[in-house]
């Protein structure tokens, strides 16, 4: 009996790999035999994948052993990545996983100002756990959300502790890389990883307007980019019965076209701003504990605010860990080094 399968997720689980290069191995107390075979052309264009056989032969009747090792693979490879964040990023016309997978990062260790977390939470949620009232409204399965603020306040860190909060991996996209033209990015959009927040940073810099000026014509002459007409049609096409949820991040919002942020592209807009007093404060105590650590916290957010300038949470990071063995009380009184550093 021969039963062949195209077993994309094998690829995945390196001891199935492995277990794959031998000629022939035993499962249970049936013999198998492995035979691997990579097509000329290595890449499926429909799908994008790495197009890969693995055909496996084994004497006798019993097919139900095959859909038992799938399975098995299947856990195999979820476990390796229980409470990890997988990135992954464009190449070529298909979706690579780039570094390790991450330890997820609490979302409580993203200090946003009140409200601003659960609701983007809440709304993912509600979102995921609702498909069929899009379908039953005739309403593609995708959300849009867009983080705009300052630099250093904790979009990109709020996306990835979000990801990990929903069990979701994080798909890169960089709209100014050369070589992205229009048909590339519709294609990766429409086979980005299920279950993946599809993440397009700082999308103030590929696109200014509509119209790109003559200096920026230039500079692309010849090399294969994104258009902005073309970027609408492929947020518009991005449809799937899986949830979809796409977030742009920019930290100048007054650049963007309108019609990129228009409802139905991005649903939600969260302002991601300097820290609040409130912010401040837990921050501190991100850093410091101790028996009179809440008392000391009001009193390093009454001495920041005092200074009446703008703070990051990552200008405040930044000077918490140059004063990882500081006395809190050395840390109030140095505070005005905050924007110094
Ligand atoms: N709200 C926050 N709570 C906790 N840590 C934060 C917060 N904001 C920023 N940080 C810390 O500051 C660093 C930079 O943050 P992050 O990259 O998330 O900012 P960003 O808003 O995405 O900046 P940019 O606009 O430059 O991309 C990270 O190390 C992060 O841990």
């Amino acid at each position: 009996m021969k039963f062949v399968h195209k077993i994309n997720f094998f690829i995945y689980s390196s001891k199935w790999l492995s277990f794959f290069n031998c000629l022939a191995c035993r499962y249970g107390s049936t013999w198998i035999r492995v035979e691997r075979t990579r097509e000329q052309h290595t890449l499926d264009l429909h799908m994008g994948t790495p197009w890969e056989t693995v055909q496996l032969t084994a004497l006798g009747r019993n097919k139900e052993m095959y859909f038992r090792i799938l399975e098995e693979a299947r856990q195999m490879a979820l476990k390796q990545h229980e409470g990890k964040t997988i990135m992954y990023q464009a190449m070529g016309s298909e979706w690579r996983q780039f570094g390790h997978p991450r330890k997820r990062r609490p979302i409580s260790s993203v200090i946003l100002d009140d409200g601003i977390s659960e609701r983007i939470l809440k709304d993912c949620q509600e979102f995921i756990s609702n498909p069929t009232w899009y379908t039953d409204r005739g309403i593609p399965y995708r959300r849009g959300y867009l983080l705009y603020g300052p630099p250093g306040c904790g979009k990109s860190s709020f996306i990835t502790a979000l990801a990990g909060e929903l069990g979701f991996s994080i798909s890169v996209l960089n709209l100014s890389e050369r070589g992205l033209s229009d048909d590339r990015l519709n294609h990766l959009l429409s086979i980005a990883p299920q279950q993946s927040i599809v993440l397009l940073e700082d999308i103030d810099a590929a696109f200014v307007s509509r119209e790109d000026t003559a200096q920026q014509k230039s500079a692309y002459e010849g090399l294969n980019r994104v258009t902005f007409s073309g970027l609408l049609n492929c947020l518009d096409g991005v449809a799937s019965s899986e949830a979809r949820m796409m977030f742009m991040t920019t930290n100048y919002i007054e650049r963007l076209d309108p019609a990129l942020i228009r409802p139905g592209r991005v649903d939600l807009k969260e302002y991601i701003g300097w820290c609040s007093p409130s912010q401040i404060e837990k921050m501190f105590l991100r850093f410091y504990d101790g028996e009179n650590a809440q008392s000391h916290a009001k009193e390093f957010r009454e001495k920041v605010v005092s200074f009446n300038k703008n703070v990051s949470p990552a200008q405040l990071q930044g000077f918490f860990m140059f004063h990882k063995h500081s006395d809190p009380k050395e840390v109030i009184d140095s505070c005005k080094m905050i924007w110094e550093l």
